[in-house]
């Protein structure tokens, strides 16, 4: 049983990527991800090998994009009410993270890779195209895709580790892993005087696997500790990223990997800006029992996350309609 505290594990992988690491290193990061996701469902990640300086220009860049005036941001609006195309601009309040609570102070825009039209995937659930905005691509498009690519083969290795954290194979989710959707999205929580509203309400995130970037040492990220009940404050500490479970893995794993309530308090006069990376994996994958029980109405990867995604759209249109 590990030592209740009111944090997060850190967990270093650079033994992991290191050439030179024994077995026993690298056994040491597997049991070291798979107890943080079993008993947190997050961790913060330290030696993970994206330079520091790719960590500031992505976050730069949200900071340039957000600086646009607001209706060149909507002309890249989210083209379907659902948002199901997955690509595009958030407007301010336009997401209900917590059911019942005002919509989130924040606004946001999803970029994911870029499907050439004559792709069979074009402009299918979460998959484009990509709503670029007015900026010169040197210095938004190219850094915001090279950073997305490292982020993608980030997710694939804690992937590959979890995998071998569980006790259904190595090879779990190379499936899964084939044509993966996994999409960035920009965050900007504007200066909030308002206590009633949260920058993000309580929620879980809804795929497998969210690697997030903080803008460094910014404040408000908060998880709900699984093992007291209490909230647990992740201030953001430069050049660790934090690490969770989403809700399809939770499930898909039958709750061995915990899918962890977090929010954003955002109250105060800073903006803050962030940068959550979300690994759904492949969209066709039928999410049966890891453990081989049966299972009459096994859902796609698709199905799940499509769920999810029109919850906490539509909950906004009724609010926006009351
Ligand atoms: O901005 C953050 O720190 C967290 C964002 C988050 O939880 C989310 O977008 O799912
Ligand atoms: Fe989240």
């Amino acid at each position: 049983m590990a030592l209740i505290q009111n944090s997060i594990p850190v967990i270093d992988l650079s033994p992991w990527t290191c050439r030179n690491s024994t077995v026993l290193e690298r056994g040491h990061v597997v049991a070291a991800i798979r107890d943080a996701c079993t008993e947190y469902g997050f961790f913060q990640l330290i030696g993970h090998g994206i330079p520091l300086e790719d960590q500031q220009k992505a976050l730069e860049c949200a900071k340039m994009f957000f600086d646009l005036p607001i209706g060149e941001k909507l002309e890249l609006s989210m083209k379907n009410a659902m948002g199901e195309c997955g690509r595009g601009y958030e407007r301010f309040g336009g997401q209900v993270l917590e059911e019942g609570k005002l919509p989130d102070a924040k606004e946001g825009i999803y970029i994911g890779d870029e499907i050439p039209s004559s792709s069979p995937l074009a402009g299918k659930f979460l998959q484009g195209p990509n709503m670029w905005p007015n900026l010169p691509s040197s210095q938004f498009q190219t850094p915001i895709m090279q950073y997305r690519a490292k982020m993608l083969q980030l997710a694939e290795t804690i992937l590959t580790i979890l995998a071998l954290g569980l006790p259904y194979g190595a090879d779990v989710f190379n499936d899964f892993m084939q044509s993966p959707v996994a999409n960035l999205k920009l965050l900007h929580y504007p200066p909030n005087e308002s206590k009633d509203r949260l920058g993000a309400g309580a929620h879980t995130d809804f795929g497998c696997l969210t690697l997030l970037l903080q803008q460094p040492h910014s404040t408000g990220l908060q998880v709900l500790s699984p093992l007291t009940g209490t909230w647990i404050p992740v201030p953001s500490v430069p050049d660790h990223y934090v690490v969770n479970i989403g809700d399809l893995l939770d499930r898909w794993t039958g709750g061995r990997y915990r899918s962890t309530v977090h929010r954003v308090v955002n109250v105060g006069r800073e903006d803050r800006y962030s940068i959550p990376f979300f690994y759904h994996g492949n969209l066709a994958t039928e999410m049966r029992p890891l453990d081989g029980s049966e299972c009459a109405d096994a859902v796609t990867v698709e199905d799940h996350i499509r769920g999810k995604f029109r919850k906490s759209y539509e909950m906004d249109e009724k609010v926006a309609s009351k």
